[in-house]
Parts: structure tokens; sequence; C-alpha cells
């Protein structure tokens, strides 16, 4: 089985690499072999356009049979614990779109694209979880994927009253967007490192979030590859 494990930043999936470099075998950079899977790492860059770049560019030229993105993200629900992990079952573009004076509209709103033109369902781009052979048991989790990290109240309301969204990243519904389109089975892992609410990075639990993150996604790969 051939795994691709990609992530914005090296950063996040540090923990993960270490376990990589003392449980596998290097086979060369990024790239390992563990029990009977080959596992590829891909760090692709923070936000949508870097992630859809390097995500088309690697699978033009290759075919995993799953794909795990894992990242931290922001969290909309004051009920969750920082340090939570999710799994992301749909992902909306919500800012992608036009402004009309005070009002958003995102591109199936002013009808440049149409609802349910591939990969979307309806306008969101969703997980069937189809092809996996294991799914961790987590919270599934609705995101939005966003250029401008939310950090005012009318934003942030906006996007729940339009999205009900669970958590926030800069990179979900490029991910998902690729794999759909390419028909990889997927898994998109985000650990919550923050609230979505006016930006306070003192608050930020980045070190917690990793971990929760690299404990999840290594449990994963190792359930993968049959350990
Ligand atoms: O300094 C800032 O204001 C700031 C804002 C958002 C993210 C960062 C990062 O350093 C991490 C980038 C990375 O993290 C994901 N992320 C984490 N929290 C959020 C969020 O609340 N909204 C959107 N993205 C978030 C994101 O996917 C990036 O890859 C610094």
């Amino acid at each position: 089985m051939k795994i691709l494990v990609t992530a914005a930043t090296t950063l996040e999936i540090q923990p993960f690499l270490h376990f990589l470099d003392q449980h596998s075998q290097t086979v060369s950079a990024y790239q390992y072999r563990l029990a009977n899977c080959d596992i590829e790492i891909l760090i692709a860059g923070i936000g949508m356009m870097h992630t859809a770049f390097s995500l088309g560019r690697y699978l033009a030229a290759n075919k995993p049979d799953i794909a795990i993105q894992a990242g931290i993200g922001g969290s909309f629900r004051h009920d969750w614990e920082l340090g939570m992990v999710v799994l992301v079952a749909k992902e909306y573009l919500a800012d992608v779109g036009a402004e009309d004076n005070d009002q958003f509209k995102d591109l199936f709103d002013i009808q440049l694209w149409q609802p349910s033109q591939p990969p979307f369902t309806g306008n969101s781009l969703v997980n069937t979880f189809a092809g996996l052979s294991y799914l961790p048991a987590l919270p599934t989790a609705t995101g939005v994927s966003v250029n401008l990290v939310s950090g005012s109240q009318p934003t942030i309301s906006r996007l729940e009253n339009k999205y009900a969204p669970d958590i926030e990243s800069m990179e979900g519904a490029a991910f998902h967007y690729a794999c759909l389109l390419e028909n990889i089975p997927f898994i998109q892992l985000r650990s919550l490192s923050n609230y979505v609410e006016i930006r306070d990075k003192s608050k930020w639990k980045i070190p917690l979030a990793v971990k929760a993150l690299n404990d999840e996604l290594v449990k994963t790969v190792e359930t993968l590859s049959g350990l």
C-alpha cells in the first residue's frame, strides 16, 4: 500500500517524521518503508494555492492508495477543547467570491460555479470516506478554507451563518478538491490549535495541537500498515 502524508509545514508533522526515522526504513528523502507500506511525505506549503499546485504536481506522477492531510486549525466550536483531533467530512471555499456592498457572495451564489459541478456535492467538497480500509474513530467536522484567517466578529458571524463550520484551515478545500478529482481515498486530520476569534496568538496551543495530531497520525499509519 502506498500512503501519501501531506502537511502545510514540516512543524506540523515533525513528531511523525521522527517516528518514521526511528521505526521505518528510509528509502530516500521523504520516502519511507513501514511494514508493507510505502509512505511518502509532501510538505505542500501554507494556503490553497501552494497545496493545489504541490498536490496537483504530485498526483500527476503518483497514484497513492490513500492520501492523508495532517494539520492544525482553528475551532468555531467553543465546546471543543484545544488539542482535540477531528476528521473533516466536508469543506467549503469560504472566501472566494464577490463582495456586494456589505454582503459576501460565493461563486455558487453568483452562478460562476454550478451546484454539484464535479467534484462538488452541492456547494461543498464532501469526503464520502469511500475506499478506505480504516477510518480513525474521531469526531467529524465541517471545515471552511480561507485565504484570510478570520479575526473579526462580522467575518466569523458571516461564516457561521452561511456554512455552519466547526473548524477553519487554509488548505483543507484544496486537498479535498485534488483527491476527489483524482479519485484518491483521503483523510483530513485537523487538531485544534486555537479558537476562531479576534486574533490573540498568546492563546494558541500549537505544541499541544501538534502532539495530539501526530499521536493520531502515527496510530492511523500504523493501523493502515497492519502494525
Ligand atoms: O499569526 C497568525 O495570525 C496566524 C494565523 C493563522 C495561522 C497561523 C500559523 O502560523 C499556522 C498556519 C497553519 O495553521 C492552520 N491554522 C491554524 N489555525 C487556523 C485558523 O484559525 N484559521 C485558519 N487556519 C488556521 C492553517 O491551515 C495554516 O496552515 C498564524
